[in-house]
């Protein structure tokens, strides 16, 4: 499969920021997601693909194009939906995405349809005839997805298309990036600064953060299993007031086994609390026989297992591993209002998606 995007080395300065710093990456086909906090450098970089922007050095190609000479081929095979409000207010979707299809060097006849087709994709369908300014949030948002595919790109470029929509609209506008590769084979390029509604949306992600790239790969390679066993116990109810986790403990630890508490919580209070953070053990798997020698432990002590399983990585220990890193992770203020690595990591999602842990906070 030939790449959809390849920069090498690339680099951008501003006078007082340096915005990308010598970022190597290779797309590939598929929904891959760009990932980094506020001002990690991801609207730039899209700006550089486009052609729209120079880099200060290194090199980029989109679709084989190379950026800073072939811009307009790229902006034929390519869709960009851009963050920010850009929407006039006084016409209609439809009059709107017509002529963004002009633009784009489709006849009028041709136009027409692909926009009728393309807004009743995005599910904007009689509300289409009015002006843009009445629109909500998520109706702009579709508009803005709308524009980008009505030339039917290779490739769309979608920066933030989660901001500002409410939980619901955020699960809508994700299950339709989503089809735009399955049911179109359009590549997609989606950015966001929450890391748990594109760890569920992307094949692949692509995180960087201070403009320099933190770890490019597939989706499922960062939350690959590891090799700890995760348990919670059900309390002595024969004996109360015994604590059946130090019980458990001392048991495993005297068979030999490596056990610890879940400092980390699972996305909960954290260590030491007293929800489900603080009851989690993680047990070190030595072999197959752990999972046996933890049943008949704690059936020996005449308790129930809560929960056994085998622990993922989280996708945020990529930021966990960087360089500067806050050593806690910090809840966002507000859903959706996520910044830097600390509240990209609040914003992830639970460490095991089968597990049922806390929603995204991003969603939330
Ligand atoms: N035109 C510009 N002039 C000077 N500095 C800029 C310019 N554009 C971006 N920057 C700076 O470059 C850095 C990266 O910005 P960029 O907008 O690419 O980040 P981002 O990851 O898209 O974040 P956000 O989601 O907040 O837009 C930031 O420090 C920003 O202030």
């Amino acid at each position: 499969m030939s790449s959809v995007i390849t920069t090498d080395s690339l680099t951008k300065r501003f006078p007082r920021v340096t915005a990308l710093d010598r970022l190597t990456v290779d797309v590939q086909p598929g929904v891959v997601g760009l990932v980094g906090s506020n001002g990690a450098g991801k609207s730039t970089l899209i700006k550089i693909l486009l052609g729209l922007a120079p880099a200060t050095s290194g090199t980029a190609r989109v679709l084989g194009l190379d950026v800073a000479t072939e811009g307009p081929a790229i902006r034929e095979r390519v869709g960009y939906m851009p963050e920010h409000d850009c929407l006039p207010p006084d016409v209609s979707a439809t009059e709107f995405v017509v002529h963004m299809a002009r633009m784009s060097g489709l006849p009028a006849a041709a136009a027409r349809e692909r926009t009728a087709d393309t807004l009743r994709h995005v599910g904007l369908y009689e509300e289409r005839y009015r002006p843009i300014g009445g629109y909500s949030t998520g109706m702009k948002q579709r508009v803005k997805l709308a524009q980008a595919l009505v030339h039917d790109p290779q490739l769309v470029l979608l920066d933030e298309p989660t901001n500002g929509l409410d939980p619901v609209g955020r699960d809508d506008m994700l299950g339709l990036i989503r089809r735009i590769h399955s049911d179109f084979g359009i590549s997609v390029l989606v950015t966001s600064h929450l890391l748990g509604e594109l760890e569920r949306t992307c094949d692949h992600l692509v995180v960087i953060d201070g403009g320099q790239l933190l770890r490019s790969s597939s989706t499922a390679s960062f939350t690959e299993a590891t090799q700890v066993l995760a348990i919670e116990v059900t309390d002595d109810e024969e004996h109360p007031g015994t604590d059946s986790d130090a019980a458990v403990r001392d048991r495993l630890t005297a068979a030999g086994l490596t056990v610890r508490s879940d400092g980390a919580g699972t996305g909960g209070t954290g260590s030491g609390g007293s929800e489900l953070g603080g009851r989690i053990m993680l047990v070190e798997i030595e072999d197959d026989d752990t999972y046996d020698t933890v049943i008949s432990t704690v059936a020996d002590l005449g308790l129930g297992l809560v929960r056994m399983e085998q622990r993922r990585h989280r996708v945020v220990e990529i930021f966990n591993d960087a360089p500067d890193a806050p050593d806690a992770p910090a809840a966002p203020d507000a859903p959706g209002t996520a910044t830097a690595p600390a509240a990209l990591a609040a914003a992830t999602s639970s460490p095991d998606p089968q597990e049922g842990g806390p929603a995204d906070a991003g969603a939330a």
